[in-house]
């Protein structure tokens, strides 16, 4: 058997940690609060989707959103990280789309109810090609942008978080440890929207990447 690789990250079934509301400017779109400390949920491997293979619309939503983000890939593991040395962790990067049943979150929210309906669904985290570290020098300073049917609907910078990388390492390792291969995504810009069967959605970061991907139902 061949050496695992990391730029095949996703095919070795590890967790996806995600974190939310981490810029306020999307927090408060959504009319939430600005958070004090880093709000999680996970997804399960199942749930990732690469380029030419659609992004599926859960039966039960009739809001799916788009939310652009920066994931995180680690390659190296440990528990309570400390953020001095959490970059040593990170192996490099991808765009990932957080898909998000809104309808479906919403009812959880007011219900009280956890987001696995809305957020953990199969396809609710397609992803790009994977990043080596090397290309993004600054993960902290990157445009993050995402375009539905040629119309763009989201534009960040990544130094508009409200938590950074490193600080996020070091908090998500105290309480669940990081192993080789995990993702997090790290929070969407404002601007997030519906989108509907046979949308096409573009997303890239700076002049580094674009990815492309359909919607469609499941037939
Ligand atoms: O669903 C939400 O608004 C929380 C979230 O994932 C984000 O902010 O990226
Ligand atoms: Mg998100």
């Amino acid at each position: 058997m061949s050496a695992r690789n990391i730029a095949r990250f996703w095919e070795w079934g590890r967790k996806i940690i995600c974190v939310g509301r981490n810029y306020a400017d999307h927090a408060m779109e959504l009319k939430n609060a600005i958070p004090s400390e880093p709000v999680l949920f996970l997804k399960p491997p199942s749930a990732y989707v690469r380029e030419g293979s659609p992004i599926l619309l859960p039966f039960y939503t009739s809001n799916l959103h788009h939310e652009v983000e920066l994931g995180v890939v680690i390659g190296k593991a440990g528990t309570a990280i400390p953020q001095s040395s959490a970059m040593d962790h990170v192996a490099g990067y991808v765009l990932c789309l957080d898909m998000t049943a809104r309808d479906v979150q919403d009812e959880c929210k007011s219900k009280g109810l956890p987001w696995t309906l809305a957020k953990a669904f199969n396809t609710s985290c397609p992803i790009s090609d994977f990043i080596p570290k090397e290309k993004i020098p600054d993960p902290g300073s990157i445009n993050l942008w995402l375009k539905v049917n040629d119309i763009v609907k989201q534009n960040g910078n990544t130094s508009q978080m409200i938590f950074s990388i490193p600080y996020l390492i070091n908090y998500i390792s105290e309480i669940i440890s990081l192993e080789e291969g995990d993702l997090i995504l790290t929070g969407t810009p404002k601007g997030v929207s519906s989108v509907q069967e046979q949308d096409e959605l573009q997303a890239g970061i700076d002049d580094i990447l674009t990815m492309t991907f359909k919607v469609d139902r499941k037939s």
